[in-house]
């Protein structure tokens, strides 16, 4: 094992995978984990043909390089170089490699895990809490745009077997997890569309694709897409009229927003107007008296939200100013009053939290948004 570059993360040798990097230390989401210097910089390497001169390295730096894998067939340099990364911005577009950024393995995203960091150069994206000695694993590949099997895609591409739990599955299980993620695309593609297209009229059977999204969705395990499509199926109710239905996805809607990503403005304006829906410039159907029956989330779907939350994230403290996780045997209390009718629970870690919770926000939630 090296020693660590950062104070909360060591390379450590990963079973089947070389090298990798791990947390020292829980981290939590939001955390910049790593920004460094490149150790080996190849200039103008975009198009991929220029190479390095090992000559041109000292014995030190030549050393470094060779400890990268190399897939079996491959050009010895050529086969290294795959694991440089851009360095964005510099003027003679290079790209490096760099000691701790480039020791990072990768994991598909599938119902059995997902990466829990990213590269990026954009703040406000935030991936997973980490906990301590947990790998830190990036998505080398499109999270939900590939159009055929992960496994198969990054043999091809980068020429190694992928050993995340998402790959370890049966061939069928894939395939079948590649299909919903094509239906899930085509969806996620005309929803918005057809809504924005539409705009003085949205079809009613766009609530049928939604609800076939969300239950795609929960299958793959993307839980931090199910509240943009709940506040789809939200406004779609509310242009309809269906206050009760439109305050059931969107209680939905934020509140998975809320233990996946924390507390989101936009979110919590969407709950004022479901208390006040005359101040929503859709909600014309109410407004003008025509309201029509449509539906809440089914069963089904909230079932698989409830499932989808909880396996793939662990318990987490409702207190966005908090976030602290449940682990070992002290169980988080709930707020039973608010959701169980969603079937999603809302966890405090302490009486504390649940109090500074209440009077931040939760207060104007909990419970009520679903008598409308
Ligand atoms: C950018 S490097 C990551 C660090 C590398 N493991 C090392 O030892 O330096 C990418 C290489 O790591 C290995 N790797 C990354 N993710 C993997 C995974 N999910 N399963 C198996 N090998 C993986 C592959 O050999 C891949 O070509």
């Amino acid at each position: 094992m090296s020693a660590p570059t950062y104070p909360s993360i060591a390379i450590v040798d990963i079973p089947g995978k070389g090298k990798g990097v791990v947390a020292r230390e829980p981290i939590r989401r939001g955390t910049r984990i790593i920004a460094e210097e490149p150790r080996i910089r190849v200039p103008h390497y975009q198009d991929r043909r220029q190479a390095l001169d090992l000559k041109s390295l000292s014995d030190a730096d030549l050393k470094f390089f060779l400890t990268f894998p190399c897939e079996d067939g491959m050009d010895p340099v050529r086969g290294r170089l795959r694991h440089l990364i851009p360095c964005v911005g510099a003027p003679d577009e290079a790209s490096a490699l760099f000691e701790t950024v480039c020791r990072m393995n990768h994991t598909c995203y599938s119902p059995l895990g997902r990466p829990n960091a990213l590269y990026t150069w954009v703040e406000e994206r935030k991936e997973e809490n980490i906990a301590e000695n947990e790998e830190i694993t990036v998505g080398y590949i499109q999270a939900k745009t590939h159009v055929m099997d992960p496994f198969t895609l990054l043999r091809q591409q980068w020429g190694f077997d992928c050993r995340c739990a998402g790959c370890q599955r049966p061939l069928a299980e894939r395939l079948e997890s590649v299909e919903r993620v094509q239906a899930f695309n085509v969806h996620t593609r005309e929803v918005p569309d057809r809504m924005e297209r539409n705009s003085g009229y949205w079809p009613l059977d766009i609530l049928d694709d939604i609800e076939r999204n969300l239950l795609a969705i929960c299958a793959e395990g993307y839980v931090w897409e199910i509240s943009g499509c709940a506040h789809d199926a939200f406004q779609l109710c509310a242009f309809y009229g269906d206050g009760a239905s439109a305050a059931r996805w969107e209680v939905l809607a934020r509140e998975v927003h809320r233990v996946i990503h924390g507390v989101d403005h936009e979110f919590e304006k969407s709950a004022k107007l479901v208390a006040r829906p005359t101040g929503f410039r859709q909600w014309k159907a109410l407004v003008l008296g025509k309201a029509q029956k449509l539906r809440g989330p089914s069963q089904k779907v909230l079932s698989c939200f409830k499932q989808a939350v909880m396996t793939s994230n662990p318990i987490k403290c409702s207190n966005h100013e908090c976030s602290k996780t449940e682990e070992g045997s002290v169980k988080f209390r709930r707020c039973k009053s608010c959701l169980d009718t969603l079937g999603l629970d809302v966890y405090y870690c302490s009486g504390e939290c649940q109090i500074a919770d209440w009077k931040s926000g939760h207060k104007s939630i909990c419970g009520k948004a679903v008598k409308v």
